[in-house]
């Protein structure tokens, strides 16, 4: 694998760039197989790029918006990744986008998880977009260290799809896509924001367990490059 830097002077900058970079890379998509599909992270950091890149004028008709990660609670649950894209991102002009839920209200997250890897399968792959962050733990998507499934989501043999986590720390059960899922994206980002999380990724970048640190997956592993966005 490979990384490239991508360094900002504050975080509104980082928005609007990456913004730019992620809108012409679903245009492309769009342009050259008529859709293109973007797995976006939740947490705190996005936010602001999810407002930037929501006025990005593109045909979002095109576009399938899915999540890396999801807490097994409904969408109307404040701490519900859904709901912080549904705020934020799917919101002017890409209202029109066409958004593929991880959670579902279907007994348990193993079945949610279920149907949900089936329905993604009809998005094709790679994804065209994936945005992973990062937590201060070096966990990524819902990849946690001491998570009950750590080694079988980012196991090279994992077949793609969504499977539950538990973790301490994680708060409710997640549904994660797998490593296998998200490491050969057509363009694979890290967006990461202050200096707490670049001494993170500088541990992550050192030798050690993949299991201490579950990006370092991504890191030694993906198939993609990863371009990794960083504003203090
Ligand atoms: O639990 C999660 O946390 C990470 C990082 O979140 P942040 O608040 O530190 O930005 C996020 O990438 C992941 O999608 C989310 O489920």
């Amino acid at each position: 694998m490979s990384a490239h830097l991508h360094e900002f002077e504050n975080g509104a900058a980082l928005a609007e760039g990456l913004a730019d970079r992620i809108s012409g890379a679903l245009a492309d998509a769009v342009a050259t197989r008529g859709r293109a599909s973007i797995a976006v992270s939740g947490g705190s950091t996005p936010k602001a790029f999810f407002k930037a890149l929501s006025s990005r004028d593109i045909d979002w008709s095109k576009v399938t918006i899915t999540l890396v990660d999801e807490r097994f609670v409904p969408a109307d649950n404040p701490r519900s990744n859904h709901l912080l894209v549904a705020d934020n991102l799917l919101q002017g002009k890409a209202k029109a986008a066409r958004f593929l839920p991880l959670y579902r209200d279907a007994g348990s997250a193993e079945e949610a998880a279920r149907i949900v890897s089936a329905d993604a399968e009809a998005l094709g792959h790679p994804f065209d977009v994936v945005i992973l962050g990062m937590g201060t733990d070096g966990h990524t998507a819902s990849f946690f260290p001491g998570g009950s499934r750590l080694a079988e989501a980012i196991s090279p043999e994992t077949p793609r799809g969504v499977i539950t986590m538990e973790a301490e720390g994680a708060g409710e059960t997640r549904l994660t896509f797998t490593f296998a899922s998200l490491q050969d994206a057509r363009l694979l980002v890290l967006h990461i924001e202050g200096q707490g999380k670049k001494d993170v990724l500088a541990a992550a970048e050192s030798e050690g367990p993949e299991t201490d640190m579950p990006i370092r997956a991504i890191l030694r592993r993906a198939a993609a490059p990863v371009d990794i966005y960083w504003a203090p």
